[in-house]
């Protein structure tokens, strides 16, 4: 069902909580299903791509109640899981294919494992090789590039490996593989990832070191049932801070937000473009969060390359949106791995803004904005991927004429409760 926004310019004001961190969510729910025990989370995530991470669990036979955005698992250990009778459906969600390939090669029994038509398209060699080096045998097509994919348990050895892309969702699948594989793994990060695994493994009561580049984690270790607070999540609050940013005279509140400094890139990019932005960190264990304040402002162009894109790879959509408001040129490079998400988000993110008349234009690994540029209402294009569906929905609040946004559904992958949390803030 398409959806009409005709928001006439407003401002924005007012206090959102924005839903739970995804990768958080994702990892509760796993780290609860390993455990031996009751683990209980708070603050989860009710989207799609979390509930597709549930359901797989639960065709594993483990006992998951959801109450809300509280989460109670009886699990006993990886030991007690058992061969599903169906496939295991990660819908939407490359976290829950990639993080679950890791922990369904060193079970004893047969799995298999398929998503939707975009994850279809995802690549999964990336997951398969390190595993089938520590002895895992995984079938798929081209020979494991794409699901589904059929997983036969086996013994796992420990490896060495260098991560040959910069993705916490490789890194993550080997080392959940290694939490029950024969010796150490050592895994080498050149540019460094989201590290929730690493912290949630230390809160689950996993000896896991880091020096330097280095991760290092040494098999047979059992996770000790916890309980996990997961922050809001802040590639959810980026669509509600570039939309205070962009609109006049607007004043938003954005309280508990998860700021890991593996994912702040968006908050150093903004404030370098010039950002009226205060943050006001709370005193929380584990993983760090704040209260964000945003406030329009007058933002010029940067450049955004390097170490700084693992760091904020999710909001590039939205970026790219505020790079339109901004006086001069912002480039954006070393972003290739934006042409292997839920869509390729480089030729997608600059197909839909130029509809609504932003200077955008693609480059291989990623694009170059000019403005600012007034933009005009438009018939918007999600491609089923909830991120550019929020990138639709925030430029309409600057657009002359309405916006069409062709499958608003998908956003509840991410961000259920979307289009209500933005509408409570028009003044
Ligand atoms: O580990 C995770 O939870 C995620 C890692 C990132 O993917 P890659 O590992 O493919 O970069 C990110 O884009 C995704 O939304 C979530
Ligand atoms: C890329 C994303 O998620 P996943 O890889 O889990 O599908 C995302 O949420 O933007």
């Amino acid at each position: 069902m398409t959806l009409k926004l005709d928001y006439k310019k407003p401002s924005l004001k007012g206090n959102i909580q924005v839903p739970g961190d995804k990768s958080i969510s994702h990892r509760s729910i796993m780290f609860g299903a390993m455990a031996s025990g009751k683990t209980t989370i708070e603050g989860f995530l009710l989207g799609a791509d979390c509930l597709s991470t549930i359901s797989c669990f639960r065709k594993l036979g483990v006992d998951i109640d959801l109450n809300g955005e509280v989460v109670t698992i009886n699990s006993k250990g990886a030991e007690g899981w058992k061969e599903p009778s169906e496939v295991l459906d990660a819908g939407n969600s490359g976290t829950t294919t990639r993080l679950m390939l890791g922990l369904l090669a060193a079970t004893n029994f047969h799995t298999v494992i398929a998503g939707d038509e975009s994850i279809a398209k995802r690549p999964m060699k990336r997951i398969v090789d390190p595993l089938r080096q520590m002895g895992a045998d995984i079938r798929g097509r081209q020979n494991g590039q794409f699901t589904p994919l059929a997983i036969q348990g086996t013994k796992l050895s420990a490896i060495n490996y260098t991560l040959p892309v910069a993705s916490a969702q490789v890194k993550s699948a080997i080392l959940l593989a290694a939490l029950y594989a024969n010796g150490v793994t050592q895994i080498e990060e050149r540019v460094a990832t989201r590290d929730h695994t690493e912290i949630m493994l230390s809160h689950f009561g996993v000896d896991i070191k880091r020096e330097n580049t280095a991760i290092r984690l040494e098999g047979g270790q059992k996770l000790t049932a916890s309980h996990v607070k997961v922050p809001g999540d802040i590639s959810s609050a980026a669509f509600m801070l570039g939309a205070a940013l962009i609109t006049k005279n607007s004043e938003v509140r954005l309280q508990n937000v998860g700021i890991n400094p593996t994912r702040t890139g968006i908050l150093d990019v903004v404030k370098q473009m010039g950002a009226d932005l205060e943050l006001i960190e709370m005193d929380t264990e584990g993983e760090r969060s704040a209260e964000l304040i945003i406030r329009s402002s007058d933002l010029k162009g940067v450049e955004i390359s390097g170490a700084l894109i693992p760091r904020l790879i999710d909001e590039i959509p939205v970026i790219a949106l505020i790079a339109t408001q901004c006086h001069g040129t912002t480039v954006i490079r070393d972003a290739e791995e934006l042409r292997v998400k839920e869509t390729d988000r480089i030729s997608a993110v600059v197909a839909e803004l130029s509809k609504m008349g932003a200077d955008i234009t693609a480059t291989e690994d990623g694009m170059i904005i000019n403005g600012p540029t007034p933009l005009v209402g438009a018939e918007m294009q999600t491609y089923g991927d909830h991120r550019l569906g929020m990138m639709a929905a925030v430029a309409s609040l600057v657009t002359e004429g309405h916006v069409l946004i062709d499958d608003p559904d998908c956003i509840a992958v991410s961000y259920p409760g979307f289009i209500e949390h933005l509408n409570s803030l028009l003044r």
